[in-house]
């Protein structure tokens, strides 16, 4: 039997049926860690969901499964256990099982290594290219698509399915490139695109995500910030809802979201929130920078400074601005990654997402070096996801894995897949039994979605490209406005908010006096940051607005300014 392009998509079973058969596939993954059969049930659930990123990682891991079956590696004998055990299932699973396939044999003869060799490398290994290549195809990730394609063209030479996808592939790369004026032929493989973007979805199976809201929550997010901003507090806020239309509405639409309030008057200039984070990405030299908290670190001018430094004594590749910055490394994420290389050589283009993916891998440090789950970290738990609403179940069944919800979150084959995988190798975490409960894809989207919605960065003084970047869980639960009352800067390792001195001018003057507001925070008062470049005309700053904020700002500035 043939399996063709996305056969499995689902018929006749309700979502909630679906879902169900997810979450029990996902709850049984600790017994059958190294089961093939297992990663590919659970890719096809992920994949019948709407998932095709999900679906293509636990395809890769089936893969990576094969593979341990067939070598002496790390995991052989497991793998080898598991799909002895896998022989049985594979004979009922239809869109698994092939015409030829040596399994029914080899389950009769289970001590045969050679026959479970035979079964993983062909049945096996072909249903998990055929989940792969047409998931990597949806979400974009085309030059991997190209490279497992025509590893699964060399294992199966003429399998119909490989052929309709590299046909597939090669009118969406004809269709990009000539997009860029360039055509195929002659393009490096290097150059095919390989970036795309999935749903940013609160999964329905996540347990992490509090409720925000609570009062229990609240109580605790204040007894963090009463540590570092005694006179705010975080409470709930009204923000407008907005659109990526510009029109007035009449009766405008909000939401609740969290927002910070002063506790009392407090008057201009006056220095408000002092806040330090771990969760910190460097992607320069180490020695320039404070590998905890990012301030930067006195050139060494003479050995004797040299010597001196601050510095892990068992790698000397990360430096520290202080004795407390090093013990709170040592005893909060160091010791998961020292030796391991973290950063890698990146173009310009993709220096900003680089520090996205430092940012994760600090994560997935803090989180294995203080033994929690990386979305119960605190510098993690309680930051804004900026998730979709669409119910997931209200565009299921979709006739196209894209469904209705729309794709927002940057997505790429080796940032949310290959890199965290490879550095928990590294980290000597085991990858198969870790997944799905603690190091997941799914796990990774969330930790991305929450970075790209929160995190700071700071450009190079040399280059002008991002060398820097950070989340500081408190202080980016502050709102934007065009007009802000507060100010911020994120210097010596630490990010400061101080209440502006003065207000924007509003431009065309208001009140024909060309004066802002008045400075000071009023008790009560909700302090407003700025995202964006503030002196930017109101027309860059909605234009930006839409990306940054999901819609065009429409804080009193920027209506002010835009009916002017
Ligand atoms: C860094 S978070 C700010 C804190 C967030 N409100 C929370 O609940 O944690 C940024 C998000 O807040 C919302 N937001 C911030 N300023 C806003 C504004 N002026 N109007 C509407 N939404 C805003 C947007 O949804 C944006 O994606």
């Amino acid at each position: 039997m043939e399996t063709t392009s996305l056969a499995i998509r689902p018929k006749g079973s309700s979502y909630q049926e679906k879902l169900d058969e997810l979450l029990g596939l996902q709850k049984t993954t600790s017994d059958r860690p190294y089961s093939i059969i297992h990663r590919l049930n659970l890719a096809k659930s992920y994949l019948g969901l709407g998932y095709p990123e999900l679906a293509a990682s636990d395809a890769y891991k089936a893969l990576l499964l094969v593979d341990e079956v067939s070598e002496e590696a790390e995991f052989h004998e497991k793998a080898l256990e598991a799909a002895l055990a896998d022989l049985e299932t594979c004979t009922k699973s239809a869109w698994i099982h092939h015409d030829g396939c040596t399994c029914e044999s080899a389950a009769k003869d289970a001590d045969n290594e050679q026959s479970v060799y035979g079964c993983a490398t062909t049945c096996w290994l072909r249903a998990a290219y055929d989940i792969l290549v047409p998931c990597l195809i949806d979400v974009g990730c085309l030059r991997s698509a190209f490279d497992y394609n025509a590893r699964a063209l060399k294992a199966f030479p003429g399998g119909s399915s490989f052929t309709s996808y590299q046909s597939t592939l090669s009118a969406r790369l004809e269709k990009h490139f000539k997009g860029q004026g360039e055509t195929l032929e002659g393009t490096d493989i290097e150059e095919y695109p390989d970036k795309g973007s999935v749903r940013r979805e609160l999964y329905p199976w996540n347990e992490y995500e509090p409720d925000r809201y609570a009062p229990d929550v609240l109580e605790f997010l204040n007894s963090e910030l009463e540590k570092v901003a005694p006179k705010l507090e975080v409470k709930v806020s009204e923000l407008p809802f907005l659109s990526t239309s510009s029109s007035t509405d009449t009766n405008p639409r909000t939401v609740k979201q969290l927002g910070v309030f002063a506790r009392q008057d407090i008057p201009p200039n006056e220095v408000i929130l002092r806040e330090k984070s771990l969760l910190t990405a460097i992607s320069r030299l180490h020695d320039t920078y404070c590998d905890a908290c990012s301030a930067a670190l006195p050139h060494p001018t003479t050995s004797d400074q040299e010597t001196s430094q601050l510095t892990c004594e068992d790698c000397f590749e990360v430096f520290y601005c202080s004795p407390s910055c090093q013990t709170l490394a040592e005893e909060s994420y160091h010791p998961s990654v020292c030796s391991i290389p973290l950063s890698q050589k990146v173009s310009a283009k993709d220096a900003a997402d680089e520090l996205y993916t430092l940012l994760l891998i600090r994560a997935i440090a803090l989180a294995e070096q203080q033994d929690l789950h990386p979305l119960e970290l605190k510098e993690v738990r309680y930051i804004w996801g900026d998730y979709h609403s669409i119910p997931p179940s209200s565009v299921y069944p979709s006739s196209t894995t894209k469904g209705e919800i729309p794709r927002t979150l940057p997505f790429s084959w080796n940032a949310n897949v290959l890199r965290p995988l490879h550095i928990l190798s590294q980290m000597d975490v085991n990858i198969f039994t870790s997944s799905p409960e603690r190091y997941d894809t799914w796990i990774f989207n969330t930790l991305y979605a929450k970075f790209r919605g929160t995190a700071s960065a700071r450009q190079s003084e040399l280059d002008g490209r991002p060398e820097l970047s950070a989340v500081h869980p408190l202080w980016c639960l502050a709102n934007h406005s065009c007009d802000p009352n507060v100010s911020w800067v994120w210097e010596e390792g630490e990010m400061r908010f101080w209440v502006r001195g003065e207000r924007v001018e509003w431009s065309p003057p208001r009140d024909g006096e060309g004066k802002g507001k008045e400075a000071g925070l009023k008790k009560g008062e909700e302090v407003f940051s700025h995202y964006c470049d503030i002196s930017l005309s109101v027309k860059e700053r909605r234009e930006w607005a839409v990306g940054a904020l999901g819609g065009v700002c429409v804080c009193e500035r920027c209506v002010w300014e835009a009916s002017h």
